[in-house]
């Protein structure tokens, strides 16, 4: 017998398990079921598939058998089992990618960690919320050893050679005094009939019933009552996503999340479609109420489990739907797929292909559906997912214009949230363009941005993304129907002639100062220009957007590699009208222009959202000014 112990991930769920879960402990139940449908789920296709595998003597099914004499509950399953090194890698370690960051966001306060608890799918180590030891017994299909599992939950557990008839698992919980109740077939029945009853395989228990006594045709008593033990299948085992929509309850939909998505929340909503014509296919996605921890991490897990014709294929094919739609959990079955697909050939087969395009598109105009049905929950999904949904504008060229119309948008001139839609309707229509500004400020201060005043002059109504993803995104996203989307620093709004003339003019009046202070400020800044659209800011700065360098550093960012280049010199534009710059012109001070100028600069950065090279330099100026007026 070898001790090991646990990975500290591993410790510390099931740490929780022990010290915090006290509610909702029934779900153990649920997931140690849920693992057993998916270990006879692989056997399944194994042994439809693969010859190594076809000769074994396969019957799938799930027993519980309690034992109240002993205060154990055993779950046992025919499918695929664990070698020991399975053994080692799944019920010692965690491997999810959320773990960690789920760990991290535990706060230790009860009623806001089950909620995260409940997200986070809890798993095997479940099973340590109702029971002191856990003895798994498992044999691999195909394989000759048996091994024996246990643990106490304390940090360590054995694994040790055994025997066992038959491949599967069992898992004999050895429950605690106050978790009796587990033994009880009622409870057992109905906890099965909640969480596990459409799973695909039967569930099978003991049930004690009592027969009646007979009678006689005079009333006398010719055998007694007595009890009759009968193995009876406990659940409906109909794979619920081959049901009818119109037979199936809101409670099972729910409930059938719960067992599939490892979760203990309820879902925001799901859409179950049946497609019948030259390719059948079932879909039902559900869209979970709270984004799963790991949505923004490279190795997220897929929540999409493909099935041929009942028979499981995979939940690890990340290609099944679209990245941008990570979020959905559920189920694609399909008839029509090859049961032998590979990796390689669902990728690039024909019917996978037409079941995704459809799925998307159905999955889109459920959520435009939702949008404008269903507000408040479209609120919901959206602060979830949004950002996740957005990525669809530079991955789904296809969808674009659809996916447009399910962003939420902010604007200049609303406190409320726009629809792009809605936002047209204001657009001019002979110009035909709609602006927006992308930054990483707060939306408050992305408002007040000097580039938006000239916007506010004219009542121009213009798009405010302040996401990160946002400035990444939308420079990739040029239409909108027949819309142009313009940057508001490329917008060249309608000037009239006077506007023309005045500005010319300005220019002229200002030249000696604008050098003046490009002189000062050298390489920092690549010219110094006269903006008298400005109207309450003195400065702003914007970018040349037919520099090179320029170009290159978008391209860069665009690539994800944003951090590592730098910015070239922006154009700094000062506005005549303003009255601090009126006065500095008019200055003889040329310690206190070139200050002001540094300071300027600096003040227009930190407006665009930019941090300050030299907090110290500008510390230092400012003093001075300030010093000098008092
Ligand atoms: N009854 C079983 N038969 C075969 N393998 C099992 C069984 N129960 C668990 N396992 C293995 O142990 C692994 C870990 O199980 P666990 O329930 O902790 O996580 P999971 O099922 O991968 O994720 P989650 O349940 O949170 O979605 C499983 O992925 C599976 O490989």
């Amino acid at each position: 017998m070898a001790t090991h112990k646990f990975q500290t991930e591993a410790n510390q769920i099931l740490h929780l398990m022990i010290h915090s879960l006290y509610s909702n402990k029934e779900i153990f139940l649920r997931e140690l079921i849920s693992n057993a449908s998916d270990a006879l789920d692989k056997l399944n296709m194994l042994h439809l598939t693969d010859d190594k595998y076809k000769t074994i003597n396969f019957n799938p099914r799930i027993d519980l058998l309690p034992n109240k004499d002993e205060k154990t509950l055993t779950i046992i399953d025919s499918g695929i089992g664990m070698n020991e090194e399975d053994l080692m890698n799944n019920l010692g370690t965690i491997a999810k990618s959320g773990t960690k960051a789920f760990l991290e966001s535990l706060s230790g306060d009860q009623k806001e960690d089950s909620q995260l608890i409940g997200q986070f799918g809890v798993g095997f180590y479940a099973a340590f919320m109702v029971a002191g030891k856990v003895e798994v017994t498992t044999k691999k299909a195909g394989e000759e050893k048996a091994y024996k599992w246990v643990s106490n939950g304390d940090g360590e557990f054995d694994i040790e050679e055994t025997t066992k008839e038959g491949h599967g698992t069992e898992i004999k919980l050895f429950l605690n005094d106050d978790e009796t109740e587990f033994t009880e077939t009622f409870r057992l029945e109905s906890l099965i009939k909640k969480y596990s009853n459409h799973i695909p395989f039967a569930i099978f228990m003991d049930k004690e019933e009592t027969i009646p006594a007979k009678t006689d045709d005079e009333g006398n008593e010719t055998e007694p009552a007595k009890t009759e033990v009968k193995n009876e299948q406990i659940n409906k085992a109909n794979a619920l996503w081959s049901i009818a929509k119109s037979e199936v309850s809101d409670e099972e939909y729910k409930d059938f999340y719960q067992t599939i998505a490892h979760s203990s929340e309820e879902p925001l909503t799901w859409m179950h479609n049946k497609a019948e014509g030259a390719i059948e296919y079932t879909t039902l996605f559900y869209i979970p109420s709270k984004a799963p921890m790991d949505i923004f991490r490279v190795d997220y897990q897929s929540g999409i489990k493909l099935y041929i014709n009942r028979v499981f294929i995979t939940d690890d094919e990340k290609e099944l739907m679209p990245t941008y739609l990570r979020f959905l959990r559920g189920v694609i079955d399909s008839k029509d797929l090859p049961l032998n697909v590979s990796r390689e050939i669902l990728q690039s087969n024909a019917v996978m292909a037409k079941i995704k395009n459809a799925s998307v598109k159905k999955v889109l105009s459920e959520l435009a559906k939702m949008m404008k049905k269903s507000p408040e929950k479209y609120d919901t999904f959206y602060k979830e997912f949004g950002n996740v949904l957005k990525e669809g504008l530079y991955n789904d060229f296809a969808n674009r214009e659809k996916i447009l119309e399910l962003l939420k948008f902010n604007t200049l001139n609303s406190e409320e949230q726009t629809t792009i839609e809605e936002f047209v309707k204001s657009v001019d229509e002979e110009k035909k363009e709609i602006y927006y500004i992308t930054g990483k400020s707060s939306l408050d201060m992305l408002k007040k941005s000097p580039v938006l005043e000239k916007f506010k002059a004219k009542n121009i109504d213009v798009l405010v993304l302040n996401e990160e993803v946002d400035t990444i995104i939308f420079p990739m996203v040029t239409e909108y129907k027949e819309y142009k989307l313009v940057n508001v620093t490329d917008a060249k709004l309608e000037e009239s002639e006077e506007e023309q003339k005045a500005k010319e003019e300005l220019s002229k009046e200002f030249e000696g100062f604008t050098t003046e202070i490009k002189d000062m400020l050298g390489e920092e800044v690549k010219s110094v220009e006269v903006a008298p659209e400005l109207v309450e800011s003195a400065v702003a700065i914007k970018a040349d957007k037919e520099d090179p360098a320029y170009m290159m550093a978008q391209m860069m960012k665009q690539m994800g590699q944003g951090g590592d280049v730098e910015e070239p010199a922006p154009i700094l534009q000062v506005n005549p009208n303003h009255e601090l710059i009126k006065k500095l012109k008019d200055s003889a001070d040329q310690n206190l222009i070139a200050d002001a100028a540094h300071v300027l600069l600096d003040q227009a950065k930190l407006f665009d959202g930019q941090e300050l090279k030299d907090t110290a330099d500008f510390v230092t100026r400012l003093n001075r000014i300030i010093t000098k007026a008092l």
